[in-house]
Parts: C-alpha cells; sequence; structure tokens
C-alpha cells in the first residue's frame, strides 16, 4: 500500500525580480496514516513552504504532492479550495482566533463550512475547555488560545492537521500539554498530523521525523517507540 503522504521531488521557487530563491530544491518523503510527523530544520530551511504546499495554500512549481491517492499538484484554484475545505486542519503559533467571537463560536464557525463537523462543545471538552467555551480569546491564556485553534481545526475532522510551531509562542509546560492534545488526535480524531518547528526536541516523541536544511531532506527517521511527550525536555 502506498503512504498517506507523499512528497517526490518537489519543487518550489520564489522569484523577486531579478532573483531567485530555490525554498523546497528536490523534496521527497512520505508520512503513514495516523502517523504523527515532525518536520525539523532552522529557520529558512524551507519547512513553510513544504507545509504550505501539503495544505494547498501554494502549490509546487514541480514534482508530485499525493495525499490519499490523489496529486495535488496542478489542482486549480477551485479544487484547492475545496481540498483545504474538507480535508485540512491548520494550526498556527498565533493562533489566528478571531477576537470578537468566543472560543465555542471560533469552533462553530469552522465547523459551519463543514460536512462532517463535530459538535463544537464536544471538541473543546476533548481538549480540556468545557469550562472556557463562552469565553473571548483575549480571556484566555496562549495555552487556552491555542487549544481552541486545535479543537477548530479537529471540529472538521481533518484527514491531515498541519501544525505550524504550534508551541513556538507558548511556555514549557504549556507547549507540552498542546503537543499531548495534538499527538493523542491522531487517536481520537484519526487524523495524520504534521508539526513543523525548529525545535528538535520535539522530535522523540514523533512517529516519523523529517530533517530539512537549505530547501532538501536530509533525513527521515521512523521512531519504533517515540517517547512519552511528558518524558521529552527542552
Ligand atoms: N513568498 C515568498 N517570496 C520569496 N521568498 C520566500 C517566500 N516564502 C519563503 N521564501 C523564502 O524561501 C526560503 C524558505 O522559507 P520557509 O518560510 O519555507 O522556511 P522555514 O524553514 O519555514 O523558516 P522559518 O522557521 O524561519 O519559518 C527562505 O529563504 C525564504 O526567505
Amino acid at each position: 500500500m502506498s503512504a498517506y503522504i507523499t512528497v517526490k521531488e518537489e519543487y518550489k521557487r520564489y522569484i523577486s525580480g531579478e532573483t531567485t530563491v530555490v525554498a523546497n530544491n528536490g523534496i521527497t518523503f512520505h508520512v503513514e496514516q495516523h502517523e504523527f510527523a515532525v518536520i525539523v530544520g532552522p529557520s529558512g530551511a524551507g519547512k513553510t513552504t513544504v507545509l504550505n504546499i501539503l495544505g494547498g495554500m501554494d502549490s509546487a512549481d514541480e514534482g508530485e504532492v499525493i495525499i490519499d491517492g490523489t496529486n495535488i499538484v496542478g489542482f486549480n484554484e477551485k479544487k484547492l479550495t475545496k481540498y483545504r475545505r474538507d480535508d485540512v486542519g491548520f494550526v498556527f503559533q498565533n493562533y489566528n482566533l478571531i477576537p470578537n467571537l468566543t472560543a465555542k463560536e471560533n469552533v462553530e464557525l469552522a465547523a459551519e463550512i463543514s460536512p462532517d463537523a463535530l459538535d463544537a462543545a464536544e471538541v473543546l471538552k476533548s481538549v480540556g475547555l468545557e469550562d472556557r467555551m463562552d469565553n473571548f480569546p483575549a480571556q484566555l491564556s496562549g495555552g487556552e488560545q491555542q487549544r481552541v485553534a486545535i479543537a477548530r481545526a479537529l471540529a472538521k475532522q481533518p484527514k491531515l492537521l498541519l501544525c505550524d510551531e504550534p508551541t513556538g509562542a507558548l511556555d514549557y509546560e504549556t507547549g507540552k500539554k498542546v503537543l499531548e492534545i495534538l499527538n493523542k488526535s491522531k487517536e481520537e480524531y484519526g487524523a495524520t498530523v504534521v508539526v513543523i518547528t525548529h525545535n528538535r526536541a520535539i522530535a522523540p516523541m514523533a512517529d516519523r521525523v523529517i530533517d530539512i536544511n537549505n530547501a532538501k531532506v536530509r533525513s527521515m527517521t521512523v521512531n519504533e517507540q517515540p517517547t512519552p511527550v511528558h518524558d521529552i525536555e527542552w
């Protein structure tokens, strides 16, 4: 059986004036269904570019990006929009919640556009926010806001949960809690989770670690026995 995500010889170049930046220079890796994969690498390595391409927010110039059997390279805007809406959940470093909506309303809004959406209150409960549902983002801590953002992404039951430095703005303990919730979501929600980070300490908890440096994949490692989140330190 082929992998759930297969990226093969993927190139992305950004051209501005006279200069061309090769952000992804022949990227190849795969991720199996229901894995928790971490893409790790230094600033400027090309991680965000990979994540944006996986999520249909940007498109590759060359190569294949096969998600659940379908190559999304070459999708037109309409198909990309449908793919993003139906199949992908995003979690960003800065949460991106809507400030004048409560936690529950933030989750409901995302769920509205999805045919298989879960009950907002149920998902918020599963991330431990049953008592904060009617609070606005400004009334919540960073970790709580990130949990709302995760609930919002999970409510539409995405095939893929894509996370850009999800613990980047959080303190150590809170960051670990958020990682635990993300890790749990592969069992509870059947998602395949891809996290990008420059924090190498997160790698041992992953099922699969993809190392990116200078626009190329330098190694891909499978952890047969991932380290439990509470045992990792940074
Ligand atoms: N829209 C764009 N236009 C021009 N260059 C870009 C654009 N997006 C990214 N780049 C360049 O592509 C390279 C890879 O960027 P990318 O954001 O993917 O790296 P990253 O690994 O996510 O870095 P960071 O951890 O700092 O976010 C960088 O040199 C960056 O400046």
